[in-house]
């Protein structure tokens, strides 16, 4: 295999050697220009593997070299030597295309993790790069999931911080697991975290880790979520739930790419990609006071928006198809088919919970009923209800014949589904009409295995 190649464009004659000098311990062979005129004369004569520029260049700016590179060689990754502290161009330059920055003074394991991520980039998958699994890939043939894929490829050679928005059940974790599962950080770990799910009082330890006897209960050194997900993805579900204090805290760590554990006096270097979501407008709740402004800008440098279901019928088929294949999987029972009468019932259904809630349709229909081919019947959405009735002897009889752990399951399920139905899938709405908190709803459905 030819020896990578790396094109250095900086007016300083320190930054020039240090590069060098990093790069020839990797193997990397590099070419030098200290204008943009002399970057762009290289491009046109040689082939490069990454490009690391500076900001201010004696000729211009190097916003500019970022923008013709995504122009024009789309396959060059390129990346912004920023000044220290100075967020703001981080973000401009990614904005304008380039897959991460690194600031001055260089750190050398930065920059190294830098130069490795971006060969991944520009080299072809290799055989043990883990293939998009079927229960891992984005179904759908639509206009908007094409789009959806085709960004989802985008971003994944970029390291830019990602906002991914839309509605419950609509996709945004799994596309959030795509974007690392086709970037150059796949063999490392993707680290989903809820964080409407953690106690706020943990939340600082959770994410960061702390030393042993900074408070009561921490009996030992415990490494953080930002330390496990090192090299990979750290996924922030519902980050609109994170307390005002911890965004402070999560903003520092992103722009120092450093975190100190509660209880330690020195910061541990972290090399994470942040991808952000949320189901709320961010916009209404910085308006609001509840998220900073200053986090929202650093989070939300590409944002994407994972399509409704219902904007986008003609994905229920073959969506309806895989899970019902999953099911079939799961269960060790033959796979079942909708009837042409139950499809088009689906389609007219407004699916305010997505995804989620087709596959919870498809699962509470096949527990229901023995048949191959589901009817629309079988699907209890609004129009069947009340429930029909051969299901009704399974709900009032089968269910006394359970054990009790499972009568009460079984009693909690339908309850949840029920106030979740009602309040289109929103779920504070539905904890709310169910007496109980947000939290305790989301650890009731993870628990009936419906989250
Ligand atoms: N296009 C799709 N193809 C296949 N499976 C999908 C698709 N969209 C969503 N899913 C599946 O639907 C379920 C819900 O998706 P996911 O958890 O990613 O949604 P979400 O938007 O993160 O939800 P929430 O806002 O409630 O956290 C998952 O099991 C996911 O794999």
């Amino acid at each position: 295999m030819s020896k990578a190649h790396l094109l250095i464009v900086d007016d300083e004659p320190d930054i020039l050697e240090l590069v060098t000098i990093t790069c020839a311990r990797m193997g990397v062979g590099t070419q030098r220009a200290q204008t943009l005129a002399e970057a762009y004369h290289h491009l046109e004569q040689e082939t490069f593997d990454l490009c690391l520029t500076d900001m201010r260049l004696p000729d211009g700016n190097g916003i500019d070299l970022v923008r013709l590179i995504a122009k024009q060689y789309p396959n060059l990754p390129v990346a912004m030597l920023t000044a220290y502290g100075s967020m703001d161009s981080a973000v401009a330059a990614m904005k304008a295309g380039a897959f991460d920055f690194v600031s001055k003074p260089v750190d050398l394991q930065v920059l190294r993790n830098l130069i490795g991520a971006a060969l991944k980039l520009s080299a072809p998958p290799s055989s043990s790069a883990t293939p998009e699994q079927p229960s891992q890939a984005l179904i759908g043939d639509s206009l908007p999931i094409r789009e959806t894929r085709a960004l989802i490829a985008k971003l994944a050679r970029n390291q830019a911080p990602v906002f991914i928005t839309g509605e419950s059940g609509t996709g945004k974790e799994l596309a959030a697991r795509l974007i690392h599962l086709q970037g150059p950080r796949r063999e490392h770990p993707f680290v989903p975290v809820n964080c409407g799910a953690i106690p706020a009082d943990l939340m600082e330890s959770e994410l960061f880790g702390h030393r042993k006897g900074s408070f009561t209960g921490a009996v030992c050194d415990k490494a953080g979520l930002f330390q496990a997900t090192q090299g990979g993805t750290l996924f922030l579900d519902e980050i609109a739930d994170l307390p005002l204090p911890m965004q402070v805290k999560l903003l520092r760590a992103i722009q120092q790419k450093s975190v100190r554990p509660v209880g330690s006096e020195t910061e541990v270097e972290v090399d994470v990609r942040i991808i952000s979501a949320s189901h709320r407008n961010l916009d209404d709740e910085v308006e609001r006071g509840n998220f900073r402004r200053d986090l929202y800008y650093r989070i939300d440098v590409i944002e994407l928006l994972m399509p409704a279901l219902r904007s986008r019928p003609e994905d229920i088929p073959p969506l309806a198809d895989h899970i019902l294949g999953q099911i079939a999987e799961a269960s060790g029972t033959p796979k079942r088919y909708l009837s042409d009468a139950a499809l088009c019932r689906l389609a007219a259904h407004p699916f305010p919970g997505n995804v989620r809630e087709l596959q919870n349709l498809l699962e509470r229909a096949t527990a229901l009923t023995d048949d191959v081919e589901l009817g629309p019947e079988d699907l209890y959405l609004p129009a069947n209800r009340p429930l029909p009735a051969r299901a009704k002897p399974v709900q009032a009889e089968e269910i006394d014949r359970q054990p009790l752990g499972d009568q009460l399951d079984e009693i909690e399920r339908r309850a949840i589904l029920e106030a979740l139905d009602a309040t289109h899938w929103n779920r504070t709405a539905a904890a709310k009409q169910l007496g109980m908190t947000t939290r305790s709803l989301r650890y009731r459905l993870s628990k009936l295995g419906l989250s």
